[in-house]
């Protein structure tokens, strides 16, 4: 059986992209952050991670980017999958009774506006939502809510006080598959690459993104996103964590060779098939 390492517990949304992503039995192995699942798969090979990167809300989860980067797991898939929160607290409560709401903090960012209209209530940043619901019913906190998925809210007891509270119903979030190279054959879904995931830093010189694009849009290759994050220790200048996705593999290798040139310490993250299948409400 596939082992699957998330940060989080069981009913966390990593839990619920991972059992959607496999669709067969997994073991998942919980960790407490996204650091440790790098760190745990460099003692088994053959552990697969499940990383969430980026949200259509929120935005991109920023220092999971640099995990990428610094450790040798390659992307080997992507899923996207609607996240629907829920506010949930013990049984007998209501919403006018909540003081206190605990979760992640993408997901209070993806409930802004339903949060915003409630007085008075103090928020908790929790490193998970399911561990959040996992605390309240540990803990017998009345009076306290998380915000979490309808499975965690149904695994530890919690009543639903109000469902569908994230700010809009477009709310996606974009889980990346990991495993080490040697494992890519067996986890990846086909041969029918693409899309891929690279970074690299370009010098402080004019036009130097623009050629870079320039170059693979003479190629054919669509970009679909951008981020770029600060090197540490030279100021103002960054790194460019960029996705691709092209019809032809081979216009793809050849777009890289002609970047090559352009750009420094480029590394490719994974090489891996678009999720094209998003489910909306
Ligand atoms: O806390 C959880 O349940 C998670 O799986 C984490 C996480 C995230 O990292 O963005 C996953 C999906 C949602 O965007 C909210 C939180």
């Amino acid at each position: 059986m596939k082992r699957v390492a998330i940060q989080g517990g069981l009913g966390a949304y990593h839990d619920i992209a991972a059992r959607t992503y496999f669709g067969e039995e997994i073991e998942i192995v919980p960790c407490l952050t996204f650091k440790e699942i790098f760190l745990r798969a460099r003692e088994e090979r053959e552990l697969i991670g499940i990383m969430a990167i980026e949200n259509t809300i929120a935005g991109g989860l920023l220092l999971n980017h640099d995990l990428l980067k610094l450790n040798d797991m390659k992307i080997v898939g992507e899923h996207k999958l609607r996240i629907s929160h829920t506010l949930s607290a013990l049984p007998g409560q209501t919403v006018q009774d909540i003081r206190e709401i605990i979760s992640h903090p993408m997901a209070l960012m993806q409930c802004a506006d339903f949060i915003e209209s409630l007085p008075d209530v103090k928020i908790v940043e929790h490193e998970d939502t399911a561990l959040a619901a996992k605390d309240i019913m540990e803990g017998k906190l009345s009076g306290v809510a998380a915000i979490c998925s309808k499975l965690a809210a149904e695994v530890y007891g919690l009543e639903v006080l109000r469902a569908g509270i994230e700010t809009n119903k477009r709310n996606f979030t974009r889980f990346l598959v990991l495993a080490h190279e040697e494992m890519v054959p067996e986890i990846r879904k086909s041969d029918m690459i693409d899309k891929a995931s690279l970074v690299f830093v370009l010098p402080h010189s004019e036009g130097s993104l623009s050629r870079v694009l320039s170059v693979l849009s003479f190629y054919d290759i669509n970009l679909t996103r951008i981020q770029s994050l600060p090197i540490i220790g030279r100021e103002w200048e960054y790194q460019f964590y960029i996705d691709l996705t092209f019809a032809s593999y081979e216009r793809y290798q050849q777009s890289i060779k002609a970047i090559l040139p352009l750009v420094g310490n480029l590394k490719i993250l994974g090489e891996y098939v678009e999720d094209k299948h998003i489910i909306a409400d």
